[in-house]
């Protein structure tokens, strides 16, 4: 086994009958640093706490270049291992000085042991290190929480042990010398082959210094692994219990999480169903309890916002006006709807005939509403110049989950393919240029999602939400246009 290299096995401990920290297994390849993370009460000063020898475990093992710190004697062991906290109580009538001169003790050999060129270099060194030789003569207790930890720091390197412990090095530091203190470990340990173990609060300097990550839980491990595998957003909400958002530190490709402010409590029986919309000659509706967020090419309320009403109307084939949006707020208006919280788009097809589906999962699932009216289908590959009819598909996708804007996007992408493929399928094709139709001129769509509830991150074709609403916009058109083509035959034949 390597010099410096750290192995707990198994290691079960506490307090009392009850352990705080079961069974904990893991390696440090010496020269290496691991972060511990966790809750509080997760047990990370007690696993630290046994490591460092100052509390018996129950059972399990810790072993340091191969051997168990159980075969250490005491001494031997502080050759071995430094630990910060350390001696602290005892040390507050001391100078900065001798706070750091006790970090020499385990190299003190033999009776009458003296204080060697080697001691002192040591203690010059992780005093300068930790920005504390200017505090050389000043009594801890007249230093300040930031100066004193550093003190305590630099009393710790100056031990000189392979292996360092350390329980919340940065607590109490500004960021200058949080700064200053991880550059310090780190390069200990890039260059000097230091072995580090660490507690940590902040996930983000964890992520930044450490090269594995163990995430604690109630006293297990929750995950072990490089910083991109354990500062995971659903890992770090799951443990933490808090909101966040990881991204990409902008300099270093570690990854770093944000915390989102408190969210009004959700109340998950907040579904949207098929039966919550309405179908009538005049308009569908969709009345949600809950504001979505809607991305949309509506005639009114398009492009991205938090919307409650869905509106889909029945506005005839002789509808005209110049000023469609205008006419549109008008009769919503009218019509009582609110305006600032509805989307509302209009068809000449028939909204009776609106197709509505739910796919994906039952508890929670897409629902997919389309009205179709091919008359003036159009194959969009072909550019052709032509004369404006409008003939509309309408396409809403109401998603129960929570979508970023990336995945609203890509669930329109995949709408628009499972929309064209089954003008394809049901053959409808271009009056003017006799090929198949892709969509006709002015189709609308809109995707809409609870923002609670399964998150998405992606809606492409590969992904399950991309699956439902492939499938379900694909079906839903297809049913429509036949309806759609049932309803004019019907028309043909009673006018015959
Ligand atoms: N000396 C002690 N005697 C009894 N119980 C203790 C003692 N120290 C800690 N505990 C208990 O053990 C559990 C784990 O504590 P520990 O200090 O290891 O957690 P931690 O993850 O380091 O927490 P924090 O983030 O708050 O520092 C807690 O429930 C705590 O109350």
């Amino acid at each position: 086994m390597q010099f410096g290299m750290l192995r707990v096995k198994e290691l079960t401990g506490g307090y009392g009958a009850a352990p705080v920290v079961r069974s904990v297994s893991f390696e440090v390849e010496a020269g290496t640093m691991l972060g511990i993370l966790g809750p509080n009460g997760s047990g990370k000063s007690t696993l630290l706490k046994m490591m460092s020898g100052l509390l018996q475990a129950d059972s399990g093992t810790v072993e340091i270049g191969g051997r168990s710190i159980a075969e250490y004697s005491r001494k031997a062991f502080a050759r071995q291992v430094a630990v910060l906290p350390q001696l602290q109580a005892d040390t507050f009538s001391q100078t900065a000085y001798q706070t750091v001169t006790l970090g020499r003790y385990p190299h003190q050999t033999g009776l009458f042991a003296g204080w060697s060129d080697a001691d002192e270099r040591a203690v010059q060194k992780a005093m300068d290190r930790m920005g504390v030789t200017e505090y050389r003569d000043t009594e801890i207790e007249f230093m300040s929480g930031g100066e004193r930890q550093r003190v305590f720091v630099a009393q710790a390197l100056a031990q000189e042990a392979p292996v360092l412990l350390l329980d919340e090095p940065t607590n109490h530091l500004d960021i200058a010398h949080q700064q200053q203190l991880l550059d310090t470990v780190r390069r200990q340990a890039t260059e000097n082959g230091l072995t580090v173990v660490s507690v940590f609060h902040d996930v983000n300097l964890a992520s930044l210094y450490c090269d594995r990550l163990l995430l604690m839980d109630r006293g297990e491990v929750a995950a072990i692994g490089t910083p991109d595998e354990v500062v995971d957003e659903r890992k770090m909400e799951r443990v933490y219990a808090a909101r966040v958002r990881a991204g990409m530190h902008p300099e270093v490709p570690k990854p770093q999480i944000t915390l989102l402010p408190a969210k009004e409590p959700e109340d998950r029986q907040e579904v949207i169903r098929k039966a919550d919309f309405s179908v009538s000659r005049e308009y569908v509706h969709l009345n949600s309890r809950i504001p979505m967020m809607a991305v949309s090419s509506a005639v009114f309320g398009a492009g991205a916002g938090w919307y409650r009403h869905f509106v889909n109307r029945n506005v005839g084939a002789d509808y005209s006006t110049d000023d469609a949006g205008t006419e549109m707020r008008d009769w919503l208006y009218e019509t009582g709807f609110p305006l600032t919280q509805t989307v509302a788009m209009m068809t000449a097809a028939m909204t009776e005939d609106a197709v509505i589906g739910e796919y994906g999962p039952p508890d929670a699932p897409i629902v997919v509403c389309v009205t179709a009216g091919v008359g003036n289908a159009v194959d969009a590959s072909l550019g052709t110049d032509r004369d404006a009819y409008a003939g509309t598909i309408n396409t809403w996708v109401i998603v129960n989950g929570h979508l970023p804007e990336e995945a609203l996007i890509q669930g329109m992408i995949t709408a628009t393919e499972a929309k064209a493929k089954a003008m394809q399928t049901e053959h409808v094709l271009d009056p003017l240029t006799g090929t198949v139709a892709t969509g006709t001129s002015t189709d609308s769509l809109l995707i809409a999602a609870t923002q609670r509830g399964n998150r998405y991150p992606y809606a492409g074709t590969a992904t399950e939400l991309g699956k439902a609403i492939g499938r379900g916009v694909f079906e839903c058109t297809a049913e429509a246009i036949r309806r759609y083509r049932n309803r004019k035959a019907d028309f043909e034949r009673e006018s015959r």
